[in-house]
């Protein structure tokens, strides 16, 4: 069953995405032991995570992981874990045995990404997802072969986006993981957020259980 989409002001969606993630970490936590959670990076989740960082969770017990990556060095402006290192990871001094990061930097990316499956959890708490204006959602991208994927779960892909070489959960990681928040922010993905919700054949739409937060414009409510 879909849940129904959460829409709130755009100033909001840091604040209100923040509370979402720490309350599951927080129950998943409640089961005892560690939690993990999956980051994404492009241009919606910044403010999660910044907001984040003043949530109560007990962080030491969080290991980090991370939905894609673009093939890119660790300090590159296109890189995810940068976008996490200076709005998460820093400001919590999360040490790096707790963070497992894509390693982009790599030149066998087919073997990076065999790599990164060894690194993963069998089951995700929490992840956070955001929607490009195609639909496409972690780094899988409309059409592209990666979304048949049933066995793997990380591969290497091109997609039309730069930089276009990548590195991505599977679907059946994204749909096995526990919680779910898909992010998305602003009137250009309007007519993409309608047609995932009516789940049509989009990779966004293929994570079903994922509660989807928005702000109005991209709601088409403004
Ligand atoms: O390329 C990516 O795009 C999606 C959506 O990003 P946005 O910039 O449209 O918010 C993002 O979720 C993914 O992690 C990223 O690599």
């Amino acid at each position: 069953m879909r849940p129904a989409p959460i829409v709130v002001e755009k100033e909001a969606l840091g604040r209100e995405g923040a509370d979402w993630v720490a309350r599951e970490l927080n129950a998943a936590l409640a089961r005892g032991g560690r939690a993990s959670l999956a980051l994404s990076g492009g241009s919606t989740p910044g403010p999660v995570y910044r907001e984040l960082t003043t949530r109560d969770v007990p962080w030491e017990r969080v290991d980090f992981y991370f939905v894609d990556e673009r093939f890119v060095p660790p300090d590159h402006p296109e890189s995810n874990y940068l976008l996490a290192e200076e709005a998460l990871f820093k400001p919590l001094s999360v040490p790096p045995q707790h963070i497992f990061r894509m390693q982009g930097e790599r030149a066998d990316r087919e073997q990076a990404a065999s790599d990164y499956e060894k690194l993963l959890p069998p089951v995700l708490d929490v992840v956070v997802l955001g929607m490009g204006e195609d639909g496409h959602t972690a780094s899988l991208f409309p059409g592209n072969s990666a979304l048949q994927e049933k066995e793997r779960r990380v591969l290497a892909v091109v997609g039309p986006k730069p930089p276009p070489w990548r590195m991505t959960l599977t679907l059946p990681v994204l749909r096995s993981a526990r919680k779910v928040l898909g992010l998305v922010s602003g009137a250009g993905k309007r007519d993409m957020v309608r047609r995932v919700l009516a789940g049509e054949n989009l990779p966004a739409a293929q994570v079903e259980q994922a509660q989807w937060m928005m702000d109005r414009a991209a709601a088409g409510q403004q």
